[in-house]
Parts: structure tokens; sequence; C-alpha cells
């Protein structure tokens, strides 16, 4: 029988690598995409997400985890979901993980958040995306979170494209971690 995260890259594989010419987030070309919503979105994927990114940074303190709108966000809901699972509170004063969402721009009516959820503010944070190629949409979920008085513990993404969003994550020193990088999918 193969582990949660075995079988997480092999539902990555057949369900999410596209190959062809696409135009990036960042706006630069590449010969292929990693469409992980069809992962966070899907029945089967999406429990274990929660699992293999909880399990990639076990060692590390926080108390709420999200990102930027929309890729992060069930890639959040997951984590809070498996940790509840796992009897998160039992393990922490009996807080459970909160999850977060940062939105593109302050929103202009109602409570005009630019953080949706729990407060963040004094609050240990883990960021987190589906996949990250330039770092800028995590490193923007950074600075909102910093911002807000977040202390931002690390970076999670799902799959990593190595294609820089590392480099750029730690320069900004917050440490940097995948599930999976381009050769556990197939694409290196
Ligand atoms: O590291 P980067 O160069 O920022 O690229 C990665 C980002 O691109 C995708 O989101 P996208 O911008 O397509 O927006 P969406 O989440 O709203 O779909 C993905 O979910 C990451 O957020
Ligand atoms: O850089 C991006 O925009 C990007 C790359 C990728 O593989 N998947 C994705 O959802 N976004």
């Amino acid at each position: 029988m193969s582990t949660d995260r075995e079988r997480l890259a092999d539902l990555v594989k057949a369900k999410a690598v596209v190959h062809g010419k696409v135009t990036l987030s960042s706006g630069k070309e590449a010969d292929h995409y990693v469409d992980l919503r069809r992962i966070s979105l899907d029945g089967e994927a999406s429990a274990l997400v929660g699992p293999v990114l909880l399990d990639l940074v076990s060692d590390w303190d926080f108390a709420a985890v999200g990102g930027l709108t929309m890729g992060a966000d069930p890639v959040a809901l997951a984590m809070v979901h498996a940790a509840n699972a796992r009897g998160w509170a039992q393990a922490h004063d009996g807080a459970a993980l909160d999850a977060f969402v940062v939105r593109k721009a302050e929103k202009t009516h109602g409570l005009q958040r630019r953080i949706e959820g729990p407060d963040v503010a004094g609050r240990r944070v883990l960021a987190v995306e589906d996949t990250s190629t330039t770092g800028g949409s995590v490193l923007t979920a950074v600075e909102a979170l910093r911002e807000a008085g977040a202390e931002v513990v690390g970076v999670v993404v799902i799959v990593d494209r190595d294609t820089g969003a590392k480099e750029e994550v730690e320069a900004r020193g917050v440490p940097y971690r995948y599930a999976y990088g381009l050769a556990d999918i197939g694409l290196a």
C-alpha cells in the first residue's frame, strides 16, 4: 500500500501536470503547467494534502495557516481539517489550527480587511501555496501578514517548480519547504 505522500504524487502526475505552452502568473512563458486546483479541490487528493504538508512542517511552531487567494485557500483548509483529525488542539493548549485568506487587494466595503479569518496579529503563522514559480504570490502574502503584525515562521508549497521561488523567499529571511520537486512529479 502506498503512503499518503506517494499517493498524492501519483495523483499530481495523473491529474495536475499539463504539457504545452502556457503563460504564467508572472507573465513568463513555460512549456508545462501544474494545475494544483485539480488536486486541492479533488475529493481524494484534497484529503492527502493536509497530512502531507503537516508532516513536512511538523517541527515548525504556528497557530494559523493561509496565503494569497485563491491557490492557497483550499490548501490551508486541508491543513486545518488534517490538524483537527490529528487532535491538534490537544497538543496546542486547546487551540485548534486556524486558517486565513490574504486578499489580492483590500476589500473596499464591509470591514475592509485584507486578511480574512481569525486575526493574525501577534501570532505565528505559516504561509502556504499550491505552487510557486517566482515566489511573488507567496511573498505578497508574507508582506501582508507582516504588515498585519503576524510572525511568518515559514512558507510551504505542494509543488516547487525550481524557478527561483525558494531563493526569493529565503532572501526575505523566511524558510521555504515543498512537498514535491519537478523530479518527484516526472517533470525533470
Ligand atoms: O510564484 P508565482 O510566480 O507568484 O506563481 C505562482 C502562483 O500562480 C498561481 O496562482 P495565480 O496567479 O494563477 O492565481 P490564482 O491563485 O488566483 O488562480 C499559483 O496558485 C500561485 O499562487
Ligand atoms: O506560475 C504560475 O502561474 C503557475 C505555474 C504552475 O505550474 N501552476 C500554476 O497554477 N501557476
